[in-house]
């Protein structure tokens, strides 16, 4: 197998920073443990780019990423620049690069073991033992449909999905069912949209490659009851973008904080079986606690550790680092978002108590 260690690390804006400064503290003790000789590349992304460039993303960090075999990628979004006179939005980073690189497959994972249930706002007994998997569509649907627009007082967004869209990413979540408990649930809206009536049918379709799969549809208002009443009941979810994106952040409370949930965004696979792929926390740069230096870097470590599985190819770097994560929450060692302000430590005391585990030279 090739040996692919170039990994660029785009931190973005508000606990962006922070978060990916963790992460990339972890890479360097496992790159060192596991003599992986990681070069990581940082990249301005988002509002810091807009400050620097006047753009969110420049075209030499779109060819930075698609040069480097793995991107680490933080948070964008900056109050400064939300107005209308903007000269770009932030968040526009992110998009793009999920689209040019063709990223299509957005994997959510939510864990909550007996040991951590306790954490969870949500009664114990039903968090415990929640172990899914969703399956996001992340370069089509509403967030790229044409036309799109603002005319005066009336706007407009086009939601299109078509059917190999569809096709690839119900082959995607079928794949992972597959290795897992061989349950797939498929998220729509198939009762109100055109868009969900044709999801429906091609993964019903799909689903005829995949026998030992048991499928089932929900419609996404059922799908969000239900993952708070009985979220031990799903294995691998597939949905479209918005509808994943609204139920992973719904799924954060699972196991109790955004800054617990990982994620992957993956390109199709290259001839060596790893993946092209962008790994970052599924929260943003949650400006209401930027800089205080509390923000929770466990997603962005989790991620790093996807990083190391999907595109790097090393599977026992990944499994050390996932280690050193449960090992480090498991002995209270946490932020305050999961241990409240008087129990809660820093990003850093996290940190460093992650980097001891693997690390402990
Ligand atoms: N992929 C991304 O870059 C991404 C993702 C989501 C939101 N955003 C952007 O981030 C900005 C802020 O958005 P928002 O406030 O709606 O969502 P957010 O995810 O930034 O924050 C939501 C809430 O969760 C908390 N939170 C999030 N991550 C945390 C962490 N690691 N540790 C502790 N607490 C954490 C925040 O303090 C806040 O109370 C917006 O500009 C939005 O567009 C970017
Ligand atoms: C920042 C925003 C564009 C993004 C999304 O909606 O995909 C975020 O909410 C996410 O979940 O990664
Ligand atoms: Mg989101």
């Amino acid at each position: 197998m090739t040996t692919r260690r170039k990994v660029l690390v785009a931190a973005g804006d508000g606990i962006g920073t922070e978060v990916t400064a963790a992460a990339v503290e972890v890479l360097r003790a496992v790159s060192q443990r596991f003599g992986l000789g990681l070069e990581l590349e940082p990249a301005l992304v988002g509002g810091a780019s807009i400050a620097a460039h006047g753009t969110a993303l420049t075209d030499a960090v779109l060819d930075r990423a698609r040069a480097a075999d793995a991107i680490l990628f933080g948070a964008v979004g900056d109050p400064r620049y939300d107005g209308p006179d903007a000269p770009d939005r932030p968040e526009r980073a992110i998009l793009a690069l999920r689209k040019q690189l063709g990223l299509f497959a957005n994997l959510r994972p939510v864990r909550v073991d007996e040991a951590s249930a306790g954490r969870s706002p949500l009664r114990e007994s039903i968090v415990a033992g929640t172990d899914l998997l969703v399956v996001r569509e992340l370069t089509g649907g509403i967030y790229f449909g044409q036309p799109r627009g603002r005319e005066g007082e009336r706007a407009f967004d086009t939601m299109v999905y078509t059917a190999p869209e569809i096709e690839r990413i119900a082959h995607v979540a079928f794949g992972l069912a597959m290795r897992r408990r061989k349950r797939l649930t498929s998220v729509d809206k198939a009762n109100v949209l055109d868009t969900s009536r044709l999801w429906r049918e091609v993964v019903t379709r799909v689903a005829a490659n995949y026998p030992e799969v048991e499928l089932e549809h929900l419609l996404v208002d059922a799908c969000a009851m239900d993952m708070l009443r009985r979220p031990t009941r799903f294995d691998v979810l597939v949905t479209g973008n918005m509808f994943g994106d609204i139920l992973t952040d719904e799924a954060s409370m699972l196991p109790g904080s955004m800054g617990l949930m990982p994620s992957a965004s993956l390109a199709p696979p290259r001839p060596d079986g790893t993946h092209p792929g962008l790994y970052e926390p599924i929260h943003g740069s949650a400006p209401d606690i930027a800089g205080q230096g509390i923000a929770n870097p466990v997603a962005t470590i989790a991620s790093a550790a996807m990083l190391l599985r999907s595109s790097l190819g090393q599977p026992e770097a990944a499994a050390a680092v996932e280690a050193a994560i449960a090992a480090t929450l498991a002995e209270g060692v946490a932020t305050v978002d999961i241990l409240g302000p008087s129990q809660g430590v820093s990003t850093q005391t996290v940190t460093e108590a992650i980097v001891a585990r693997i690390n402990p030279g």
